[in-house]
Parts: structure tokens; C-alpha cells; sequence
């Protein structure tokens, strides 16, 4: 395994814990893939399967060989992360307008969202390094990943939380675990560049997806999609685009997994924005290839409330190699797609939405085929935001319907209403 630059190619120690490039570049692994049989290892992940209560279990490190093969299994931290399931969603498809959608629920994680997918990675490679202190900006879902997976192996997480805008679940649900807590005036974005100016000062192993341990453990998202789909992809893969990580992850792991031979077509990918935070689908649309952060942010999905993403190079990679394409929705679309997913019985949270809102767009406008097939990443849980349900699930037309009025609970009122 090799640390490289994204930007030049400079490589860098795996083995000390180190974020960005002397140049400023993110860091990248790289492996070799040669040595490795596709059919061989198709049968190992297989075999994982029936794994129970060993590293192996774990959805993430099932794929230890694609992820971080020289980590000793001892120094695994996991909670069997991953192991999500993949729904066939016919009202979804419904709605979208497209022949076929699946529903891949990273909102099943021990956490609740996909952070722990690269969680798990970025965590035991700290621990195995010796690190004891591991922090992260966040907009609630990485920082409740974080807290988790600290307390799970005994050490200290400390957390860069914004003031405003962030899902009161999520910042509770981070304390419960034991993070330490830093609530700051200002957006993720600052969060990141304070952690990324002071972290060696403090101690702090960073734990956001400028690590590149991050987003090895989050290719497994993919891996999984293609063992459940018997290693044949859909024509598309549908993700949010915040700090972008997931996009990234995603390319990452298809590239990977066409070179060792395991699939033989790769997907489009399909990276959703909201209309009030879309600095990588702007660049994009203009044809640029120089990010412009956007300062001012408002999304009411406050997962995406993201303005300077750092993994956006990596993304533009993802696009570059699958053919891919950006689109924003509005957070109206992004509420109508919500509740269609929350209808269905599986439920999100209002960012994992905007994967559905884009595809019913991405359909509309026929850049998707009616008749093609979609998998959308749900990143998080349902419950992680319940300001946003209080916004409309008290309020739809058979909820006033059946709300009791005589505020009696007999037989006789409870009839009428039914
Ligand atoms: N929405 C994210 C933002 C942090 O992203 P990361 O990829 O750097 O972990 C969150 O939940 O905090």
C-alpha cells in the first residue's frame, strides 16, 4: 500500500498519520492488484458471509484484501459495520419515473449513517498507530460515527460541531457516546481548516474524509452493491454531494473493482446537490475545473450545508471515469422524494433524499432512461433529523384526519374516525 498525492504524485509514509501533501494536495492509497484473482475472491467474500462475531463479519472489512490489507485484524475496530440492505423500492421507481430503483440503506449503520463505513477504517488505523486523541468537523453524522467508534475502542473524540444548522438528534446523539464537544460560530468548512491547521499541535488524529483511510473504508459501500447484485451493475449510481466523500469512495471503488477483474461494466454516477449548496455541480455545469466555495449556505438537508467540499478533485475523478453527471434540487423536491422513501417503509434522512429528487429530475429531463436502472445511497437514518419530520409528517391530510377532535379515547369516537 502506498500514500500518493492526487496533485503530484509525491508519496508519503502510510505508517505516521498525515493528511494533505507538503503541496496542499489530499492523499490518496494505492495498492497493487495484480497478485489478486477476481474469482478467488469472489468465493472469500462469499464465504465472509456466514462470518459471525469475528473482523470478518463486518461489511466493511469482509473486503479487507480491497481495503487495508496490512492492519493487523487485532487492531480492528468495528461495530460489523456495513451489512446494509439493498431494496427493491417500486413506489420509489413510481415516483422517479424510472423503470427500476434500489435503495441502498447505509441508515442501517450502528450509527445510523455511512460515516461508519469509513469510520471503522480511519479509526483502527489511528488506534493501530498509537493515537489516542481523534477528532473531526461535522455536520452531525460524521462527528456521531466518530464519538461512537472512540468510545467503542477507549479512546477520546473531540468534535467541531457548527452552532446553526445542524439536527439537535445528531449533536445529542454524539454526547450520548462521549464526544467532547466544540459548538463554533461558522460551517463545517471552518471546522476542517482549523483541525487541518492545529491538529499535530493538539495530538488530533483527524477523522474527516480528507483522511484517505476514510474513504478506503467507504469503497466497501460499492463492494457491497455489486456482491449483492452478483457482480453485475445497474446502468446508475445515485449519490448526495456534500463534502463529497461518497462520490469519491464510489469512483475509487468501481475503478478498483473493473481493474481486478470482479465486474465488467461500471455504472454511471449521478452526484446530487441541493440548489442552496451546489458549489461542485456550479464548477461543473460551467465547465471549470477550479472549485469556487460558496460562502453562504441554506439547505434545509443540513447534511449538505457544505461549501467547500473537500473531496471535490477526487469527485471530478468519479465523474471523469463513470461518465458521470451533477444536478441540484430544490429542497421542496427534496421533502416530495423524502416522503415518498419515508412512505415506502424505509425512511431517510432529508439529505439521503435529494439521491431521489435528482433521479426523478435526472429522468424528466431523460439524461436517465425510463426504462434504465438506478441504485440511490440513502446515507442516513430517519430519526437523525426529527425537526425535519415535525415539518411534515404531523401535517399530511390523513394525519388531520384521523387526529381526535372529541380529545375523548372511547370506542364510540375512535369508530367514526376509522
Ligand atoms: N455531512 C458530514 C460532513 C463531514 O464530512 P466528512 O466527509 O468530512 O466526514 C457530517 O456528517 O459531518
Amino acid at each position: 500500500m502506498q500514500l500518493t498525492c492526487i496533485d503530484c504524485d509525491r508519496l508519503w509514509e502510510l505508517h505516521q498519520p498525515r493528511i494533505r501533501c507538503a503541496c496542499g494536495g489530499l492523499l490518496q492509497i494505492e495498492q497493487q492488484w495484480k497478485r489478486l484473482d477476481a474469482d478467488r475472491l469472489k468465493r472469500l467474500f462469499h464465504a465472509r458471509l456466514a462470518e459471525r462475531m469475528t473482523p470478518y463479519a463486518s461489511g466493511v472489512w469482509r473486503y479487507k484484501e480491497l481495503i487495508h490489507p496490512e492492519l493487523p485484524d487485532e487492531a480492528i475496530v468495528t461495530r460489523y459495520e456495513g451489512n446494509t440492505g439493498l431494496y427493491d423500492a417500486a413506489a420509489t421507481a413510481r415516483f422517479a419515473g424510472v423503470r427500476r430503483v434500489l435503495l441502498k440503506a447505509q441508515s442501517e449503520n450502528p450509527s445510523g449513517s455511512f460515516k461508519d463505513n469509513g469510520m471503522t477504517v480511519a479509526v483502527s488505523h489511528g488506534h493501530a498507530l498509537g493515537m489516542n486523541r481523534f477528532a473531526c468537523s461535522s455536520t452531525g453524522n460524521t462527528s456521531s460515527s466518530l464519538a461512537m467508534y472512540a468510545a467503542w475502542c477507549g479512546k477520546t473524540s473531540y468534535v467541531f460541531v457548527p452552532e446553526e444548522g445542524v439536527a439537535d438528534g445528531k449533536v445529542l446523539q454524539t454526547l450520548a457516546y462521549g464526544g467532547k464537544l466544540v459548538r463554533f460560530p461558522g460551517t463545517y468548512d471552518d471546522g476542517l481548516r482549523f483541525l487541518e491547521a492545529h491538529a499535530d499541535e493538539f495530538g488530533l488524529y483527524v477523522c474527516n474524509s480528507v483522511n484517505p483511510l476514510r474513504i478506503e473504508g467507504q469503497k466497501s459501500i460499492v463492494f457491497e452493491i455489486a456482491q449483492q447484485l452478483e457482480w453485475s451493475m445497474p446502468d446508475w449510481i445515485v449519490v448526495p454531494g456534500g463534502a463529497l466523500s461518497n462520490a469519491a469512495a464510489l469512483g475509487k471503488g468501481l475503478q478498483e473493482l473493473q481493474a481486478i477483474g470482479l465486474i465488467e461494466t461500471v455504472p454511471r454516477v449521478a452526484i446530487v446537490q441541493a440548489e442552496g449548496a451546489s458549489p461542485f455541480h456550479r464548477m461543473v455545469e460551467a465547465g471549470e475545473r477550479t472549485l469556487t466555495p460558496e460562502p453562504r449556505l441554506s439547505t434545509r438537508a443540513s447534511a449538505l450545508n457544505i461549501g467547500s467540499p473537500p473531496s471535490w478533485k477526487k469527485a471530478l475523478r468519479t465523474l471523469e471515469h463513470t461518465n458521470g453527471v451533477t444536478v441540484t434540487v430544490t429542497d421542496e423536491q427534496i421533502f416530495a422524494a423524502k416522503q415518498v422513501i419515508d412512505r415506502s417503509g424505509i425512511g431517510c434522512e432529508p439529505a439521503s433524499a435529494a439521491t431521489v429528487a435528482g433521479l426523478k429530475r435526472l429522468a424528466a429531463e431523460r439524461i436517465i432512461d425510463k426504462d434504465e436502472t438506478a441504485v440511490c445511497i440513502l446515507t442516513g437514518h430517519l430519526l437523525k433529523d426529527a425537526e425535519a419530520l415535525a415539518g411534515y409528517a404531523g401535517r399530511t391530510p390523513e394525519a388531520l384526519e384521523l387526529r381526535m377532535r372529541e380529545r375523548m379515547l372511547d370506542r364510540a369516537s375512535v369508530d367514526r374516525r376509522l
